[in-house]
């Protein structure tokens, strides 16, 4: 019934009381009609007006449009003589560089699928993703060649001068810098790629505890990189954007941002290696930058220091912040507007799983519903679910937020059981987020119905850590939840049962937790109890814990 007849939305929720599905108010985005096509071919025959596309904010190295389409060629052509392949899956481990998009666009143009991970994971971590997604090669920079020593595979450098003093290590097959001084070669050996192969593979721990590797499609990336562009592209005819890059392109957050949608649209990318809060004022003022895309622990940070901030930096071409990652608190939003009156607040809401942006204001107006993640994005359908009895509720209720569309993942990679938990047979993902969605279609989170910490926009699995607890000798039962906290977010924080006997401290604990995992992923409170508080089922009662653990603030 529902694809027969044509539903009747009303215009200003959005909502349709026939299937009780929320429809986008935006402009739906057009898809190439041509089923071959590969996301990197799809951004660089796109029409701009931009002249450089990345520059190295610390060195002011820069790439131009054309150096980076011939770089991206260029790493295509050697990948391609080296033997990869359509499918062949290549490892990511580096920090944002202006190399980090020339290696994601090169792997995809072939029909090659790149994972990414996060250099401050441990050996541990990387070793367990290196497992799952079975790459065929690795990039890296050499001070993260030790991280992934013991996996076997053959590494690239990202190393410009590389050769002369590079270390003798008979896994590196090669370097970039040699790569990109190689010539391209239009005809080298390739596939065709077709929309629906897989892109990328992004891990996340979804609703649940193990990370996972998201598959992404050309599809999903090529809606998503139209969907950037209706929010910044020339369409909206602004010119000569300029925009910051300091969160991490190894998350879909500044992947699908930098190195693939603002790309497109023709913007100038300044990008620093790490975050560091004042080479990030220097870059603004230095470059001229329009745009500061980032999470709310930035915010807070600009806002916290205001007064010194704009006494030492030239912020006013400044013109928007984007704030994505994490929920914006509304005492922050109207502190940063107060401090900070010529620079708007844009809002986005996005998952691994939705290849990015699923809602967002997309200007001022839409940003002043203080609190709001903002409107569908384009093409993009929602319903909001009463998780306990599956209805699909109308305009104003509260319920988990299913989202539907073109950027929606294809499931996750070799992990049926986690796919169909989370991906439905219509294609309705679910998110893990209990939102409401108002009268003029405005989608408002409310809380999390999934076991998840958000440290500084890092998702931080609850259930990994209790595992991990578990393997001590000393601690018999263990519950991780999130403990708020006004600069982070959240942090993790454990209840331990210890073992008779035992006199284990918390340092202890924090200490042992520290050496395995990554910095943002450390407990960093511990409270000893006599048991777990769980249900019948063996479940452990979090919200239990969470009012346990906030009543005394
Ligand atoms: C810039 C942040 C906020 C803060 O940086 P930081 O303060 O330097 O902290 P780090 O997170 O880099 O490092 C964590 C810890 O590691 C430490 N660390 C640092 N480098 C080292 C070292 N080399 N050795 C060892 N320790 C170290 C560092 O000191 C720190 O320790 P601590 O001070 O105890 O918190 C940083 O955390 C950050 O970039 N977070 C962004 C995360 C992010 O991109 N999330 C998005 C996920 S994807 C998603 O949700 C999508 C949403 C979306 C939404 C909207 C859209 O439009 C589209 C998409």
């Amino acid at each position: 019934m529902e694809k027969l007849t044509k539903p009747i939305v009303d215009k200003r929720s959005g909502f349709c009381k026939a299937n009780s599905t929320f429809y986008s108010k935006r402009k739906p985005v057009p898809l190439p009609q041509n089923h071959s096509v590969d996301v990197t071919t799809f951004i660089s025959s796109r029409a701009h007006h931009g002249r450089i596309a990345f520059i190295d904010a610390a060195t002011g190295r820069h790439l131009t449009f054309p150096q980076l389409w011939r770089a991206v060629d260029s790493v295509a052509t050697c990948l391609s003589d080296m033997g990869i392949r359509k499918g062949d899956v290549i490892l990511l481990l580096s920090p944002n560089s202006i190399f980090f998009p020339v290696v994601c666009l090169a792997v995809m143009s072939l029909g090659a699928v790149i994972t990414t991970t996060n250099p401050l994971n441990t050996p541990r971590e990387i070793a367990k993703q290196i497992a799952d997604s079975k790459p065929v090669l690795a990039f890296t920079i050499p001070l993260l060649v030790p991280k992934i020593a013991d996996s076997n595979l053959p590494i690239v450098l990202i190393d410009d001068d590389h050769q002369a003093d590079s270390p003798k290590n008979p896994k590196i097959v090669s370097s970039l810098g040699e790569m990109m001084r190689k010539d391209p070669r239009p005809n080298r050996v390739g596939h065709r790629v077709s929309q629906d192969d897989t892109a990328t593979l992004l891990y996340s721990s979804g609703t649940t505890g193990a990370s996972k590797g998201v598959i992404s499609s050309h599809r999903n990336l090529i809606a998503m990189v139209q969907t950037i562009l209706g929010r910044f592209g020339s369409e909206n005819g602004d010119q000569e954007q300029t925009f910051i890059c300091t969160v991490p392109m190894f998350h879909i957050y500044g992947l699908a941002a930098f190195a693939m949608g603002l790309l497109s649209s023709g913007s100038t990318i300044v990008i620093l290696s790490k975050f560091e809060l004042h080479e990030m004022l220097s870059a603004i003022e230095r470059y001229r930058a329009t745009y500061l895309p980032l999470v709310p622990p930035i915010l807070v940070a600009l806002l916290n220091g205001a007064d010194q901030i704009r006494a030492k930096y030239d912020l006013s071409s400044l013109h928007s912040v984007l704030s994505g990652g994490a929920p914006l608190s509304k005492e922050v939003i109207e502190g940063f507007v107060e401090k900070y009156p010529t620079v708007s607040i844009l809002q986005g809401y996005g998952l691994t799983e939705s290849t990015g942006i699923g809602a967002s204001t997309d200007c001022l107006e839409e940003s002043r519903r203080y609190g709001t993640a903002g409107m569908l994005s384009p093409s993009m359908e929602a319903r909001i679910v009463n998780p306990e009895t599956g209805e699909a509720l109308p305009v104003s209720q509260t319920g988990e937020l299913w989202l539907r569309g073109p950027t929606i993942m294809k499931g996750y990679f070799s992990n049926e059981e986690a796919t169909s938990s989370t991906l439905d047979s219509e294609g309705w993902l679910r998110t893990g987020d209990l939102c409401y969605i108002d009268e003029d279609g405005f989608i408002f989170v409310v809380d999390r119905l999934k076991e998840l910490i958000k440290y500084k926009g890092y998702q931080v699995p609850p259930a990994e850590l209790e595992a991990l607890l578990l393997s001590h000798p000393e601690i018999s039962d263990a519950a991780v939840i999130p403990y708020p906290d006004k600069e982070a977010g959240q942090y993790p924080m454990a209840y331990v049962v210890r073992k008779a006997g035992s006199k284990l401290s918390e340092t202890a604990v924090m200490d042992f937790i520290g050496q395995l995992v990554a910095p943002y992923k450390r407990i960093r409170k511990v409270a000893f109890v006599a048991s777990i508080p769980k249900n019948p089922s063996g479940k452990i009662l979090r919200k239990d814990l969470i009012k346990l653990a906030t009543s005394k603030l």
